[in-house]
């Protein structure tokens, strides 16, 4: 079994029946067990921001799943609650990102692991360090990551409630 985490985001309505009914079906693939979820949070769109607000959260899984077997559940899980990919980091009804899988480090195309632009998103810093604040990301906890962002940031990542599942 290895320890994965996933973010999770969504900014098209209805964002957290997206953001259950994913987590949901991540809970019943074979081989994954959700361990922990974050609490929600509603964050400023980042990189395209001519878009609606995000609600963000992370969860950890404990799987028997490969890392690209893992890749194709989330993508599939994707397709199934009906994201399309039309503009680059454009809106979406649901992205599930792996940010990190055990200790892996790939660097493939299709899945790079430690999910590169992690440490610079307090949209994943954020709930990432509540359910891991002492996981280690290039020899350095999540909670250290977090501490080093720009404080205005951080301010921008808004507790917004618990998801239903
Ligand atoms: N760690 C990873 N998790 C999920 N997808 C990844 C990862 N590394 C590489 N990819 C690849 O990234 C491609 C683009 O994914 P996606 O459209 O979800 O990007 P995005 O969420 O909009 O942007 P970002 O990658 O900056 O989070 C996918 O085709 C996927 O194969
Ligand atoms: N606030 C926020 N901004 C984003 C998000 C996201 O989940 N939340 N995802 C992106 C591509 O992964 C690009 N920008």
């Amino acid at each position: 079994m290895k320890q994965a985490w996933i973010a999770l985001g969504s900014n098209i309505s209805p964002r957290e029946t997206y953001l259950e009914q994913a987590a949901q079906k991540l809970k019943e693939r074979p081989g994954i067990r959700l361990k922990q979820v974050s609490t929600v949070y509603e964050t400023d769109p980042v990189g395209y921001e001519d878009q609606d607000q995000f609600l963000n959260l992370v969860v950890e899984v404990e799987t028997s799943l490969e890392p690209m077997e893992l890749l194709h559940i989330c993508q599939n899980i994707e397709q199934e609650l009906g994201r399309e990919r039309v503009i680059r980091w454009g809106p979406r009804t649901v992205d599930l990102d792996i940010l990190l899988y055990s200790t892996e480090n790939m660097n493939v195309e299709e899945l790079i692991l430690p999910h590169p632009r992690m440490h610079e998103r307090a949209f994943v810093l954020v709930p990432l360090a509540e359910i891991a604040p002492d996981l280690l990301l290039k020899g350095k906890q999540i909670k250290e990551w977090l501490d080093s962002m720009a404080e205005q940031d951080v301010r921008s990542i808004r507790f917004w409630g618990t998801l239903n599942i």
